[in-house]
């Protein structure tokens, strides 16, 4: 009886999300259990198979610190986006295009749902330029982005699921490292999504960072505003880009435990949701 309710209540959310853009930002640290890899690949072709067009757009900065490790490369963050000099966007560019972005491509496929893996520089999909960190402090090659072609993701996204690795160029060239909020909140503006959803290593966005129940479920976006000022680490950049995207026209964005399985089908299909939501301001 108790899988029969689950599924009344996932219905209405399924119609309502019939036909409709969501994008889905894969981040490092939820992506590190070989098991919970399985589970988010069969939950994102769910989605394909119930009509909705998921798009997913993802990171990979664990693994981008390991092979700096290994080339004994300085590891080194401002306002949680990594310092990058050249050597430092190679390796990013060969990590999450290279390994990354193949390796949840090749997970899709086997799940039943043909994936196409891209990066910015594919059909022109980003146009980036140069960004400093919050505080003004030059870090290098750690790029914006200016401009997203959505015209390869709409052609791409018709039969396939878009699996999208934050690097992109410039109109010189220059090849930039992105975070992969900042390109998953692009990509969300563009599309038009109706959601954004942001898979992390913690429950959502926490009053307490050091307390796990300290879960905030829902707030709006002049309330993320005023606290983003004084915030630092990895969920700066994220709420910035739930601010980014909400601002841009998304319903709502949401920061979920990519460390729970399923956590994204109950997010999107149940009445109580898991993590934080972000909406709009009242
Ligand atoms: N208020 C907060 N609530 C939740 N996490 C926070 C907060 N402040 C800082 N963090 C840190 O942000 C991290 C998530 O960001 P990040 O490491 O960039 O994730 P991802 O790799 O999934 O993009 C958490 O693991 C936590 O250490
Ligand atoms: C500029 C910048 O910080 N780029 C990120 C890109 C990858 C990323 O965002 O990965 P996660 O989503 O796993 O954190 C980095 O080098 O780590």
């Amino acid at each position: 009886m108790r899988d029969v309710a689950t599924l009344l209540e996932a219905l209405p959310y399924i119609r309502e999300f019939h036909g409709q853009t969501v994008v889905i930002k894969y981040g490092g640290a939820a992506m590190e259990d070989p098991e919970l890899r399985e589970e988010f690949a069969r939950d994102v072709v769910l989605l394909k198979y119930v009509g909705m067009n998921p798009i997913v757009v993802h990171g990979g900065g664990p693994d981008i610190t390991r092979y700096m490790n290994k080339l004994n490369l300085p590891v080194e963050f401002v306002g949680g986006l990594r310092v990058s000099d050249k050597d430092t966007v190679e390796i990013a560019k060969m990590v999450l295009v290279g390994k990354v972005n193949k390796d949840i491509v090749l997970r899709l496929n086997r799940h039943g749902q043909a994936a196409v893996g891209l990066s910015g520089d594919d059909g022109r999909l980003f146009r980036a330029s140069r960004q400093s960190a919050p505080d003004g402090q030059d870090i290098g090659f750690v790029g914006q982005i200016d401009r997203v072609d959505v015209d390869v993701l709409e052609h791409i996204a018709q039969d396939y699921i878009p699996v999208i690795a934050s690097v992109g160029a410039d109109r010189e060239g220059n090849s930039y490292n992105i975070n992969a909020d900042d390109a998953a909140a692009a990509v969300a503006r563009a599309m038009g999504a109706f959601k954004v959803v942001f898979l992390t290593d913690v429950a959502g966005w926490l009053r307490d960072k050091d307390d796990p129940a300290s879960l905030i479920s829902e707030a709006g976006a002049d309330e993320v505003e005023e606290a983003i000022t004084t915030m630092e680490g990895g969920m700066r950049p994220k709420l910035q880009a739930c601010l980014d995207a909400i601002h841009g026209g998304v319903s709502a964005a949401y920061i979920i435990d990519g460390r729970v399985a399923h956590s994204l089908l109950l997010e999107l299909f149940t009445d109580s949701g898991i993590g934080t939501k972000i909406r709009p301001a009242q």
